[in-house]
């Protein structure tokens, strides 16, 4: 069996100011293939997570393996390679580059040759449904719109992890769905999916739910799939 996308094991973390300590000992695996969803209340550090998972923070504590690769060891550069490589975020906030076009924001952060990378980002945009708002600027595009092209631009580097932190906070259940649905082809690509989100649509795709509470994982069960979901 292939190991892990991602793989946390006893995660601690806990600010400075305040002193208050946000994760204590958290467990988390994630094949590839596999859709987990991350619930919890506000506040309860499911940013703290995904930022930890995504190599942005270093915990206090605890492990992250990325592929089976432990990363406790690797410099800054070597963890910036493995963010761009094999990592994939999208966020709330769309953060696309508004003065530039949706292709451009698609292929900004590709690693290895433009023409390659404008290619992939087109045919993603076309299968997107977006061929006519190739060369739109991202400020005139809708909220729906701007979202699926932050999908887009996160699988410019064919990840193996795609980290979402609240992707469809904000989006009507139509471009909810639809950003839903690149979550689930990227997963039935072999890719895994870890999402944070408080919308209960997450759980229309998601394989596993996880419920982050007072600084672990205490919930772990199979997420029902509706009918003709
Ligand atoms: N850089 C930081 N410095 C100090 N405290 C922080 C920092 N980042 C997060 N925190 C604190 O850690 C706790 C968890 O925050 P986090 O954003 O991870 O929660 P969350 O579950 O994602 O919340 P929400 O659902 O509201 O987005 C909060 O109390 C927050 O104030």
């Amino acid at each position: 069996m292939s190991a892990p996308a991602l793989d946390l094991d006893g995660v601690t973390k806990a600010f400075d100011r305040g002193g208050r300590t946000v994760l204590r000992g958290v467990r988390l695996e994630v094949r590839p293939g596999e859709i987990v969803w991350l619930r919890g209340r506000s506040g309860t550090g499911k940013s703290t997570l995904l930022t930890i998972a995504g190599l942005l923070t270093r915990p206090d504590g605890g492990t992250v393996r990325i592929g089976g690769t432990d990363t406790r060891g690797l410099g800054e550069r070597e963890l910036a390679m493995t963010r761009a490589t094999r990592l994939g975020f999208v966020f709330q906030q769309h953060n696309l580059f508004g003065h530039l076009t949706a292709i451009e924001n698609v292929v900004l952060p590709a690693v290895g040759p433009r023409a390659g990378a404008r290619r992939r980002a087109a045919d993603m945009l076309a299968g997107l449904g977006l061929a006519g708002r190739t060369n739109a600027a991202a400020r005139n595009l809708s909220g729906g719109e701007r979202q699926r092209i932050a999908v887009a631009r996160a699988l410019i580097n064919d990840p193996a992890l795609l980290i979402a932190d609240e992707p469809v906070s904000g989006l009507d259940l139509e471009s909810a769905g639809q950003v839903l649905e690149q979550f689930r082809g990227a997963a039935a690509q072999g890719r895994a999916v870890l999402i944070a989100s408080h919308d209960d649509v997450a759980g229309r795709i998601a394989d596993r739910v996880v419920v982050l509470s007072d600084g672990r994982l205490t919930a772990d069960t199979p997420v029902a799939t509706p009918e003709g979901a």
